[in-house]
């Protein structure tokens, strides 16, 4: 998904350039694999609470009235600079001041020359021409100051929209496409919403210009005002229509450029383009994006046609009006009613009424769209504020840890769940009493992870991937579990993270409802990494440590991590060490292969000393069978000198299976099998089956 900015064309479509914050929105607003890690992370919450705490941004409700709506776009406005706005108007005020004179001083410098008064009329020339030139330099010097704040309001509201999705605790929303459309619109128009306000004080300065040139016109003779005034409201009223229609494109074709995007991506991405070329689908994905484009481009093209036929009648009309007024003054000089600076007069404020009332129409069409930006921005806050259940029992107020914090303590929960038959342990947060260090036995569970009657069903589908779940997982087991693809296995961990919440049912840690813990002091107690591994392009040494943000650049801990997850190697290999950069996004940042992801992966979901649950949901498929055995060999060893922590293996090979303490067997949603190997093996059944067709495969 992207959001650059339209290019800079005209005041009206002036927009700021592109910044480095689509790559970190998009990243971290994805529903994919760095959501996933990122959220049991903490990391998303990072980048967004640093730079949206700057913003003057807070939540509030949704607004629903126009007023409310224009308020919130003022305040956002007013956050974004207030000496560079108060600047701002006053270059419109003195602007609109400068035109607005220019047709008082032709008059004068007509009736002057008329009457054969050489030097008077000079110095009106000199007046007009002063007043125009001011008018046209005050009009630049907004537009670039209008520039660089409609950038600074946009990169605002970008880190805000950044912040708000992050700090939602589920990702469920992140695979709606109608909240993902809403979220795409939005961070387009937020590049226009300082536009928006610039608009609407446009709107007042055309609006006080045109009252001017109504008082002008009224002194030559009421009728003119009869003959352009009613032909104002009309062509506004169109003009406005224009906009909607152009608006409301957008929002209906937001679907299919999204899938445009979406094929595009695949065709030319590094990752899939391999795919896409040698299995000869590259022409035929690139066919089925050209007819999304022809089909956005098709209902784009028809909505400008019919704006720009309503524009035509409303300047048509207005232009009727025009030269109506200009005749009809004609007759009066004529008739010597009127001087021949009246007909100047008549002519220039006719031509400004002209030019006046076709902007007033399109900024009126800015400030509705503005507004109506805004009023998703409102949806958006409101979702994020709602969707979090900041009043749960266990809530937390803290705010998620920051790279640049050390680790400065622990927050104490609100108060224990009533269904609680102990404390719960206390959450590993800055800004809160204690360290981790100071209450070790807080950190482990006595009894473990319950599941009760849990059933779950993906939003936006019908078909119940989970159902009637009940399992004890106990505090220090090993667990796997197992079952052929699309059984459960991967939506059951993503459940356990808290990363979705149960339709019915109830997940308990040591008796506690996850659901009555803050989603924060549940995910710092969970280390994850999951199959479709997050690939966090920073130095090597940062993408492990965000596994355990307040240690981000503790080097000790980073290379205990590594240990854990057999990757020291790996980091020496690297041409700078743990300084080195990874991914394509730096200009020589090193490319790494499947196997070495994962492997920085599994370290990094090893940074947490004691997490209350780890999830490792085949992180080491690119390993071979006796190497992906070492590997999770050390992470139950671990485990059992742990005891207080749950360890669930997700893996379809069976000698890593094996060595775990309770297999669980899914099928089709459901729990069909659980017990040891020895157990299992035996009895006729799901699990037996696996293991035969496995180990005959092999021999
Ligand atoms: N985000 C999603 N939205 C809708 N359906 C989903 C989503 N993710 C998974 N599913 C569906 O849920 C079912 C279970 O998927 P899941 O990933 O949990 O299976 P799995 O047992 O982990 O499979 P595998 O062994 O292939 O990783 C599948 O039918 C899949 O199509």
């Amino acid at each position: 998904m992207t959001t650059n900015p339209p290019p800079a064309t005209s005041p009206e479509a002036t927009s700021p350039a592109t910044t480095s914050t689509d790559a970190t929105s998009t990243e971290a607003t994805s529903a994919g694999a760095t959501s996933t890690d990122a959220v049991t992370a903490g990391a998303t919450a990072t980048p967004a609470t640093s730079t949206g705490a700057t913003t003057g941004v807070t939540s509030t409700p949704a607004t629903s009235t126009t007023w409310g709506t224009l308020r919130t776009l003022l305040v956002l406005a007013w956050h974004t600079d207030r000496r560079a706005g108060l600047v701002l108007t006053t270059f419109l005020l003195s602007g609109a001041l400068s035109h607005g004179l220019v047709g008082v001083f032709l008059r004068e410098l007509t009736d002057a020359a008329t009457a054969g008064q050489a030097v008077r009329a000079a110095l009106w020339a000199v007046a007009a021409g002063a007043s125009l030139a001011a008018g046209v330099a005050l009009g630049r010097a907004e537009l670039a100051l209008m520039q660089d704040l409609a950038e600074r309001m946009g990169l605002s509201v970008q880190e805000e929209i950044l912040t708000l999705t992050s700090s939602i605790p589920t990702i469920e929303h992140l695979e709606r496409p109608a909240y993902l459309d809403r979220l795409r619109t939005l961070r387009e128009e937020s590049w226009h919403l300082y536009f928006a306000v610039w608009a609407l004080a446009l709107v007042v300065e055309h609006t006080a210009q045109i009252a001017f040139g109504v008082g002008l016109m009224a002194a030559v003779h009421p009728l003119l005002l009869l003959l352009l005034g009613a032909t104002v409201l009309p062509s506004l009223l169109v003009r406005g229509r224009a906009a909607r229609h152009i608006d409301a494109a957008a929002e209906r074709t937001a679907e299919t450029t999204r899938l445009e995007e979406a094929l595009s991506e695949t065709i030319t991405s590094a990752g899939s383009a391999k795919e896409a070329r040698l299995s000869g689908a590259a022409p035929v994905l690139d066919t089925m994006a050209g007819q999304r484009w022809e089909q956005t481009s098709a209902a784009l093209t028809t909505a400008g046609i019919r704006a720009a036929l309503l524009t035509f009648t409303g300047s048509a009309t207005f232009l009727a009006g025009y030269v109506s007024a200009l005749g009809y003054t004609a007759w009066l000089a004529r008739n010597s009613q009127a001087t021949a600076g009246d007909i100047v007069l008549v002519a220039t404020v006719g031509v400004q009424f002209v030019t006046q009332a076709s902007r007033l129409a399109f900024h009126f069409g800015s400030v509705t769209s503005g507004l109506r930006a805004v009023s998703r921005l409102s949806w958006l806050r409101h979702y994020a504020t709602t969707t979090h259940p900041n009043t749960t029992e266990l809530s937390v107020s803290q705010p998620p840890p920051t790279p640049t914090t050390p680790d400065v303590g622990t927050a104490r929960p609100a108060s224990p769940a009533p269904s609680a038959g102990k404390p719960v342990p206390e959450p590993t947060v800055p800004g809160g009493a204690g360290s981790r260090d100071e209450q070790p036995l807080d950190k482990h569970l006595d009894h473990g992870i319950t599941l009760r009657q849990v059933s779950f069903t993906y939003p936006g589908t019908s078909r119940q991937v989970l159902r009637d779940l009940d399992l004890h997982l106990p505090a220090g087991s090993t667990v796997a579990l197992v079952g052929s693809h699309g059984s459960g296995k991967t939506t059951l961990a993503k459940l356990l993270c808290g990363l979705y919440r149960p339709d019915h049912g109830e997940i308990l840690v040591d008796h506690v409802p996850v659901r009555h813990l803050a989603p924060e002091y549940w995910r710092h107690r969970i280390s994850a990494v999951f199959q479709d591994l997050a690939r966090f392009e920073l130095t090597a040494a940062e993408t492990v440590g965000v596994g355990d943000l307040p240690r981000l650049h503790d080097f000790t801990a980073v290379a205990t991590a590594l240990t854990r997850a057999d990757a020291t190697d790996l980091m020496a290999d690297l041409p700078h060490g743990p300084a080195t950069e990874l991914g394509d996004t730096f200009e020589h940042g090193v490319r790494l292969s499947g196997g070495q992801w994962q492997k920085l992966a599994l370290a990094r979901a090893s940074m947490r000393d004691a997490p209350l649950l780890l999830v490792l949901d085949e992180p080491t498929a690119s390993l071979d069978a006796p190497a992906e055995s070492a590997v999770f060999a050390r992470y139950a060893e671990a485990a059992r000198r742990h005891p207080g922590a749950v360890t669930l293996l997700i893996t379809h090979r069976f000698p890593t299976v094996r060595m775990a303490d309770l297999i669980v067997v899914l099928d089709n949603g459901r729990i069909v099998q659980q017990g040891t190997h020895a157990d299992l093996v035996t009895l006729p059944g799901p699990y037996a089956d696996l293991h035969t067709i496995q180990r005959d495969a092999f021999t």
